[in-house]
């Protein structure tokens, strides 16, 4: 079934964007991001070539391309068939390396590098097989795609039999969901118009035309001052009205209970989540915020920092996240995303990817498929995240149509930047750069 032709080079790139000069992407603690990439380029020895990508911030991303230049043997001299009849082996000499995991382990540097080269294998996979990402997932057999998943420190909440058996219910009316995301498309919500850096008077303009788009949900951030996110919160939800939804996202900025304090002030704005009120290290502090703000409908959301599995196991159990945020760069990619979102259905909390970043779009829409094709089935309390940037400088960009992400039908993990893109922004020697 997989192919057996060698990988015989990885090469990694550093591309940064200059987006710190229009603040796009800009949060309460990420107030200059140069959204970034560490892009992978796996090639065979009959030259047919697999992409992967993880997301940073500018500065350091450098780091990550050395982490990644680290676990080039690890694939190198294999094929795609060698990886994927033991994925679940050849995932751990990347994340348990002896040496390597002291970094980690799985988190970090290490497990952004592990996500690039791993979002490359299951690219170059799904292209050998001619199908996209989420059609190739969907395809492989409950029990081979089980076996392929590290499940290490989740069996005390599901046993890889319970796995099994809930995967294979997904089974019944698969292709029935896959023709409705041909139709339909899978819903989508908007960050891009309430980024921390905007002037109201952009905030306005861009609420204005995504509203005339037909959006019905958005995102602004939050974690200035009070006095400003209540302005901006009265800014936006007077322009979408009471009916659609505003989500706030805090980026990590607040204390536990600042965090219960400025969200009970920002209430009145019906906010349907806040996200990252606090650490995404506190598990502890997410379920006090979660349990404080219940009683005011608004939900918590968490994960684009969230460091692997077993962190999410911990925010699931506790109810600490209402909303499961999987990033497709944070983990150690396909496989460990795949786990999440199996553990996400387990503890029924719907799963809403991250997407803010250079790429994430192109990559997460394939998850929110995978999720309701395979995993949850459901879609009515779902959503994924669409920001408007820098889509042009991939070959297989993110569409949105109806403000609904159009299922994507390119082979393979839509990963693949334009030349001319990695030519011009590669750092420091790109053009740009150079000028
Ligand atoms: C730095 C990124 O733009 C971040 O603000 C994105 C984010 O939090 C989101 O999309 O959510
Ligand atoms: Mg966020």
């Amino acid at each position: 079934m997989f192919s057996k032709e060698k990988i015989v080079q990885l090469e990694v790139q550093d591309v940064r964007y200059p987006t710190s000069k229009t603040l796009d992407g800009s949060d309460s603690v990420h107030t200059d991001p140069d959204y970034s990439v560490a892009y992978v380029t796996l090639t065979t020895g009959t030259g047919v070539s697999g992409y992967g990508i993880t997301f940073t911030l500018g500065a350091g991303t450098d780091v990550v391309v050395k982490a990644i230049e680290l676990l080039k043997k690890k694939v190198v001299g294999k094929s795609i068939h060698d990886i994927f009849t033991n994925y679940r082996a050849f995932y751990r000499s990347l994340t348990q390396d002896s040496q390597m995991r002291w970094l980690g382990p799985e988190k970090g540097i290490v497990h952004l590098a592990t996500a690039a080269v791993t979002n490359a294998v299951w690219d170059l996979a799904a292209r050998l097989a001619n199908k996209p990402l989420w059609r190739f997932v969907v395809d492989i057999p409950v029990e081979d795609l089980v076996a392929m998943i590290d499940w290490s420190y989740t069996s005390d909440v599901i046993s890889e039999t319970e796995i099994v058996e809930m995967l294979s219910e997904g089974q019944s009316g698969k292709e029935e969901r896959i023709k409705e995301l041909e139709k339909d498309g899978y819903p989508a919500y908007i960050t891009s118009v309430g980024w921390l850096g905007y002037s109201d008077e952009k905030v306005k303009r861009l609420t204005n035309e995504k509203l005339g788009e037909g959006w019905t949900a958005f995102k602004m951030k939050v974690g200035i001052s009070q006095e400003d996110d209540m302005r901006r919160a009265e800014l936006i939800r007077s322009l979408i009205g009471p009916d659609n939804k505003l989500m706030m996202d805090a980026n990590q900025i607040w204390d536990v209970n600042d965090a219960i304090t400025r969200m009970k002030q920002l209430k009145k704005y019906n906010p349907y989540w806040i996200e990252e009120p606090t650490s995404p290290d506190d598990v502890d502090g997410h379920a006090q915020i979660s349990q404080a703000l219940r009683e005011h409908n608004i939900g918590v959301a968490t994960g684009e920092m969230c460091q692997n599995r077993v962190m999410f196991k911990q925010f699931l159990k506790l109810h600490a996240m209402q909303f499961c945020q999987i990033d497709s760069c944070r983990v150690g990619g396909v496989s460990e995303v795949l786990a999440i979102m199996v553990l996400a259905r387990k503890f029924g909390v719907p799963v809403v990817p991250h997407a803010g970043g250079v790429g994430l779009c192109e990559l997460v829409r394939h998850y929110s498929m995978i999720d309701y094709v395979l995993i949850s089935g459901k879609m009515s309390d779902r959503m994924c995240e669409y920001a408007e940037h820098l889509h042009e400088h991939f070959t297989d960009e993110a569409e949105i149509k109806n403000a609904r992400y159009v299922l994507p039908y390119k082979p393979g993990f839509s990963c693949e930047m334009k030349k001319e893109a990695v030519e011009k922004y590669k750092f420091p020697d790109g053009s740009y750069w150079q000028n």
